[in-house]
């Protein structure tokens, strides 16, 4: 079982079983002997991220109006996360849209600017009783990866696919708030593109106050 790099998680878990199959262990081990129970496994689950250092970039956060109360939660996490990685609060850039449908579009904006080094896209869809989720789900999520690979900058996939609201509650709070861990994945995506492309972080280039267009 390898430890987590984030001493705070680390702590806060130390006391809860590992649901992980150490991989050093002999495989005659059964799955049975390492099973824990669902709760437990619930909550150890998520990901360990490396020191992060997000000082000077500056991060866009677009975010839907549709089930407002969830999303604003998870937005709360994304800027905890943010702020965890040294972001200041003026270098995060918000602002809205009406559904998650609507998302991509507002995020190529954004990206067009060259002025944010990561963008995250927030929204909770909860399967009603069309099929209008699934056309959303599968559309919204697809066009955000497209916007990643087109412009290079990282686009964050805020959405949550729920097929009931406390599914979203769920994932939208105390430890399990996923937006925390999308506000670290913006930091250390920006961060593989500042070393590996070089480009970034724009706040500590200054680039974005030449022109205002957010
Ligand atoms: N039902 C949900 C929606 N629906 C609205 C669409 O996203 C869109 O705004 C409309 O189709 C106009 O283009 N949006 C969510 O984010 N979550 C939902 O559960
Ligand atoms: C605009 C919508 O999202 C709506 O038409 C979806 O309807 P339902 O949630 O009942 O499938």
């Amino acid at each position: 079982f390898a430890p987590s790099l984030n001493p705070g998680r680390l702590a806060l878990r130390k006391s809860q079983p590992c649901p992980l199959k150490p991989a050093h262990l002999p495989a005659i081990l059964s799955d049975k002997q390492h099973s824990v129970p669902a709760v437990a496994q619930q909550a150890t689950k998520g990901i360990s991220f490396p020191q992060l250092d997000g000082k000077g970039m500056r991060v866009g956060i677009v975010s839907t109006r549709w089930n407002a109360e969830v999303v604003n939660k998870l937005k709360d996490g994304a800027r905890a996360g943010l702020k965890e990685c040294q972001v200041e609060d003026s270098n995060v850039v918000e602002f809205e849209v009406p559904g998650s449908w609507e998302l991509p579009l507002a995020c190529r904006y954004m990206a067009q600017t060259q002025k944010v080094d990561a963008i995250i896209a927030i929204g909770v869809l909860v399967k009603g009783e069309t099929d209008h989720y699934d056309m959303i789900k599968d559309a919204a999520t697809d066009a955000l990866m497209m916007l990643g690979l087109e412009t290079g900058i990282p686009v964050l996939n805020g959405i949550l696919g729920c097929h009931t609201m406390e599914q979203a509650e769920a994932r939208a709070t105390g430890d399990n708030n996923h937006g925390v861990w999308w506000g670290k994945t913006a930091i250390e995506m920006a961060t593989l593109r500042a070393t590996q492309m070089g480009k970034g972080p724009i706040a500590a280039s200054g680039v974005e106050k030449k022109k205002v267009l957010f």
